[in-house]
């Protein structure tokens, strides 16, 4: 047979169907009934000219043969977009549900309504449909007034019922059997010979066991067929080479489709099910009944791109030196979290750059607004998408534990496209201690948008607890928080939130601490957003935002937010955050080192500090709990103003900066610089000192950064000399003014 989308295959079909609807009629003969309309299972391998095939099968059954035929796709069942959002976010870590496609992301019972309003000839049935164009591609099922009507004329109802789809036809094996075909694949797939083309064995077991167990449901559709066919191929590999042979005719045609890339990526998603299924397909679906399966095999295509693809083909011989010693790494990319790409129909798993021509050991800066080449290119115009940009974004993802993530011109920037999924009358939960820059924007969304904010003090679960409605939309959470350094319990919060309203988004501001220290999304937080210019760039010299979530549409509106109001990161900026990003462990190694030396120095003379490092910091233990470091911000407190004033202005090497993550220590007054735009009534309400000083501790030497910090008590007078040394001046000696009373 050949591959050629032509009609090869229904001279084949056509009298199998004839043969068993005569079967069919027969076995009904004598029982005094009708037969029931005949169903038709069809699989067939995605690009093998199914589609024409069922449109042939359709026309020549119905008006050839006088049985009229329905055909309907599997796809018509997935899941409405709603309720594949939430299957996602249900199973944040399997990647293999996280977009429509697998089995599982049907609606099977709806399926089996309309086999049984078929199979009892019910007038005017409503036949499901599916509009894969829906919400950016991610797809959403059609509304019930617009699906199409069978049986409208009782004298001709629907004889036939032809069920196509690329996993019709699949059941599932028993758990042992899939572990076994995995732990095969595997092997295969960490072994060093390089030759392992499957997708299986770089799943996770538990991902691939969830697809498998809700694929049992799916029997109650396979067991109504009364035959079945299978468009099979000899290998399966061949799938890769028609799809990619479709896709640029259909592009050539119609002026835009996938790329390349995409269509790999796109069959990539589809492949560990044929490498589970197929075998049961090919030894056939009804067991010991004979004769009413029909297997076609379909040619290879004329020459296979995909066994010498670039996009699967390892970056360096997997026996040369380079490839042994690094063979535990992902070097190809295949399991990296999809790609950003822009709106696109299929996420990208490929880590190098399809552009890179050169092997750079330094990612290119694509410093080009536009890209050439008209409909249907991955790229087109920098707010939309940029290789350096898309880059940065997988590279982020993966530190993130993140599906995807997305690169913003700001910390505030990602702030705003998180909040604008807002609605007027939603409920924001947040802090009473927070950055001044989101506290002004929950403040005009308050006062603009009609946007509910609560601030409470969220480091007392009872108390969030307390402002959780089911209208709550989203809980806004810093940890630490900025400037008072307290800790809130992430799990805690989001399963109280997600208890209060299944749709509530936690989002947590993880600028504090970096993926290096912190993985809110690991402990249940739905988006984790982080300023770029601080920790994960480390040298002030960019601004940038960074936003990362596990739902694949929750990303896809982001996506859309940023690409509407064009707040993507500049190429430039994308290439000096990747730079930045490369050194953030032994950044963050040596900067939290000195703060814990700087903390202890500062506790030891007797001021208050605050910092998780120190056994004295009230939620140490949840601290730890939840992170894997303290950071290295802190703060402390004078007890006069004018002191902290007078500290701030002696220091030498300290710069008197707002920001934090910078290889360089800062020193700032944070009621008058980084959270100045908090208004002093409101600072008061809180309980803001405004003496508070904030230290941001660099990776200088620490004896150079206690040294200039002495000085600096010593000169402002904040200090006592002692006989070995200083201690803070204590309530009566520092001319104590209070916060609440002590305001600028
Ligand atoms: N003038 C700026 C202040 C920026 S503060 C930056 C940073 N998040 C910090 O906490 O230091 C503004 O008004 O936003």
């Amino acid at each position: 047979m050949s591959n050629e989308i032509v009609d090869d295959k229904s001279e084949h079909c056509v009298p199998f169907i004839l043969e068993r609807i005569k079967l069919h009629g027969d076995s009904y003969k004598g029982r005094g009934e009708a037969p029931p309309p005949f169903f038709i299972g069809l699989n067939g391998v995605q690009g093998a000219g199914k589609t024409t095939l069922v449109e042939t099968l359709k026309e020549t059954l119905s008006t050839g043969h006088g049985l009229p035929t329905l055909v309907f796709s599997i796809d018509d069942l997935y899941l409405p977009h709603e309720k594949q959002e939430e299957l996602a976010k249900a199973h944040p870590n399997n990647p293999l549900i996280q977009h429509r496609g697998q089995p599982s992301t049907h609606d099977v019972e709806l399926g089996r309504k309309l086999f049984q309003s078929l199979a009892d000839r019910k007038p005017n049935i409503k036949v499901p449909s599916y509009d894969k164009s829906a919400y950016s591609g991610a797809g959403d099922q059609v509304p019930e007034q617009k699906w199409p009507t069978v049986n409208s004329d009782p004298a001709k109802p629907i004889e036939v019922v032809l069920f196509e789809g690329w996993c019709v036809g699949f059941r599932a094996l028993d758990d042992a059997a899939v572990e076994k075909k995995w732990r095969t694949a595997k092997a295969q797939a960490d072994s060093d010979a390089g030759d392992y083309k499957g997708r299986l064995g770089k799943q996770k077991l538990e991902s691939v066991l969830f697809v498998n167990s809700r694929l049992r449901d799916y029997d109650v559709l396979t067991d109504r067929f009364d035959a079945f066919m299978l468009v099979d191929a000899e290998d399966t590999l061949y799938v890769y080479d028609w799809r990619l042979d479709a896709e640029r005719k259909m592009k050539k045609a119609k002026g835009s489709g996938m790329s390349d890339e995409q269509v790999v990526n796109f069959v990539n998603g589809y492949y560990p099910a044929y490498e589970l299924y197929t075998d049961v397909l090919r030894n056939g679906i009804f067991q010991d009944e004979k004769g009413k399966q029909l297997r076609l095999n379909t040619d290879p295509p004329p020459s296979s791109q995909y066994s010498s693809s670039t996009y699967l083909r390892p970056p360096f011989p997997k026996d040369s030196p380079s490839a042994q010693a690094m063979k535990h790494l992902d070097l190809d990319g295949h399991d990296l979290p999809p790609s950003p790409a822009p709106s696109s129909p299929s996420n990208g798993r490929k880590y190098a750059l399809a552009t890179e021509l050169h092997n750079a050991s330094s990612t290119p800066i694509y410093q080009s607004a536009t890209f050439k080449g008209g409909p249907g290119q991955e790229y087109d115009y920098t707010r939309s998408g940029n290789p350096t940009r898309t880059q940065l974004e997988r590279h982020l993802a993966k530190i993130m534990n993140a599906n995807r993530a997305l690169a913003v011109s700001s910390g505030m920037g990602a702030c705003d496209v998180i909040t604008r999924i807002l609605k007027p009358g939603d409920e924001v939960v947040t802090g009473d201690d927070l950055y001044g820059g989101t506290n002004r924007l929950l403040t005009y969304l308050k006062e603009n948008s009609s946007i509910i904010v609560r601030h409470v003090d969220t480091t007392k679960l009872e108390t969030v607890k307390a402002a959780l409605t089911d209208k709550t939309a989203m809980v806004l959470l810093e940890t630490p928080t900025n400037p008072l350094i307290k800790i809130v319990d992430i799990a805690g919060i989001s399963a109280a939130a997600h208890e209060a309203n299944p749709q509530a988004l936690v989002a947590v501001d993880n600028t504090m601490l970096s993926p290096y220290l912190q993985n809110p999304l690991d402990l249940g937080a739905d988006i984790v957003y982080e300023s770029g210019t601080k920790y994960l760039s480390g040298h002030h010299d960019l601004m940038a935002g960074v936003i990362a979530v596990n739902n694949a549409a929750l990303a896809e509106r982001f996506y859309f937010v940023i690409n509407s109001t064009g707040c993507g990161l500049a190429p430039f900026d994308s290439w000096l955050l990747l730079r930045g990003v490369k050194t953030l462990a032994v950044r963050m190694e040596k900067q939290q080192t000195n703060a814990m030396t700087i903390a202890q120095f500062l506790e030891a003379r007797g001021f208050k500090v605050r910092f998780p490092g120190l056994k004295s910091h009230p939620q140490y233990d949840l601290h730890w709990s939840q992170a894997r470091g303290a950071g290295a911000v802190l703060s402390f407190e004078t007890g006069s103003v004018a002191l902290s004033e007078r500290i701030v202005e002696s220091t030498r090497l300290w710069g008197i900066s707002v920001s934090f993550g910078c290889v360089n220590s800062l020193i700032s007054m944070p009621c008058v610089m980084s959270h100045a735009s908090i208004d002093p009534a409101t600072r008061k309400e809180r309980a803001l000192p405004e003496d508070i000083i904030r230290l941001c501790v660099g990776i200088e030497d620490i004896a150079d950064l206690v040294d200039d910090l002495s000085q600096a008590l010593v000169r402002a007078g904040a200090v006592r000399l002692t006989d070995d040394g200083f201690v803070a001046l204590d309530v009566n000696e520092s001319g104590r003014t209070t916060q609440v009373v002590d305001q600028p």
